[in-house]
């Protein structure tokens, strides 16, 4: 491995990817400060529909491929590697657009991605040093995506009910299932497995010893 690791976290939506990457993130960065761990989310690179009416940016299907913009999160990832700081975009998903803010982000030694289709596309594939599966159950996902989309993200039942039927689990089984055959390590049980963030954890800080 180079001077920099970057670290994908992958799997089905709601199957835990954030709450997983962002305790080993937390948990790590008071140990070696910020200039040495990063964190990003695909869903930060969301296509921007600010052109678009309310109206027609609900029918975007948010679970295919085509909804993100993969070259530039591959050309942030670049830079990073490359020791230059990179303009994180910000993403509502009551607005289903970018904000007008964007975070900058520092280059780090170690660098953990999370979203849905990271392994999906061969090109971002190519820039990950180590890759992980977040492999829950789908009813598990979708009962927590039901929790957290009507407490955080402004839907109805409803509308997660019927978006899930449509594009979420179709795109899981054309897309995201067979992603897992790119992961080093697949985690069960969801953010909560602490012996897999340990375990994550154990291996960051064995290479920033080694570098
Ligand atoms: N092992 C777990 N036990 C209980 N709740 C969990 C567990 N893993 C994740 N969650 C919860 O499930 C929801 C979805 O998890 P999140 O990490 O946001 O998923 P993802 O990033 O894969 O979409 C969040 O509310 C999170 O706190
Ligand atoms: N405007 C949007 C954008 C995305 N989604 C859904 O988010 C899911 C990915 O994020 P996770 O944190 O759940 O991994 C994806 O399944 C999209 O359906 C959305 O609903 N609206």
């Amino acid at each position: 491995m180079g001077k920099h690791t970057i670290i994908a976290i992958a799997g089905a939506s709601a199957s835990g990817k954030s709450l997983f990457a962002s305790t080993v993130y937390q948990e790590l960065v008071a140990e070696l400060g910020c200039e040495r761990i990063a964190i990003i989310s695909e869903d930060a690179y969301y296509r921007d529909q600010s052109h678009l009416s309310m109206a027609q940016r609900v029918l975007t299907n948010y679970d295919h491929p085509s909804a993100f913009e993969h070259q530039l999160l591959a050309s942030h990832l670049l830079a990073l590697r490359d020791g230059q700081a990179v303009k994180v975009p910000q993403y509502s998903y009551t607005l289903h657009t970018r904000t007008e803010e964007t975070l900058l982000v520092q280059p780090a030694k170690v660098i953990l991605v999370e979203g849905i289709l990271l392994l999906t596309d061969k090109h971002l594939r190519r820039q990950f040093d180590i890759t992980v599966f977040m492999d829950t159950p789908l009813d598990v996902c979708l009962l927590r995506r039901m929790k957290r989309d009507l407490e955080e993200r402004g839907r109805s039942i409803s509308s997660v009910a019927e978006q899930y039927e449509n594009t979420v689990r179709p795109a899981f089984f054309e897309f995201i299932a067979p992603s897992k055959q790119y992961a080093d390590l697949v985690v069960t049980r969801g953010g909560k497995n602490q012996i897999a963030i340990d375990i994550i954890k154990t291996k960051i800080r064995q290479l920033l010893a080694e570098k």
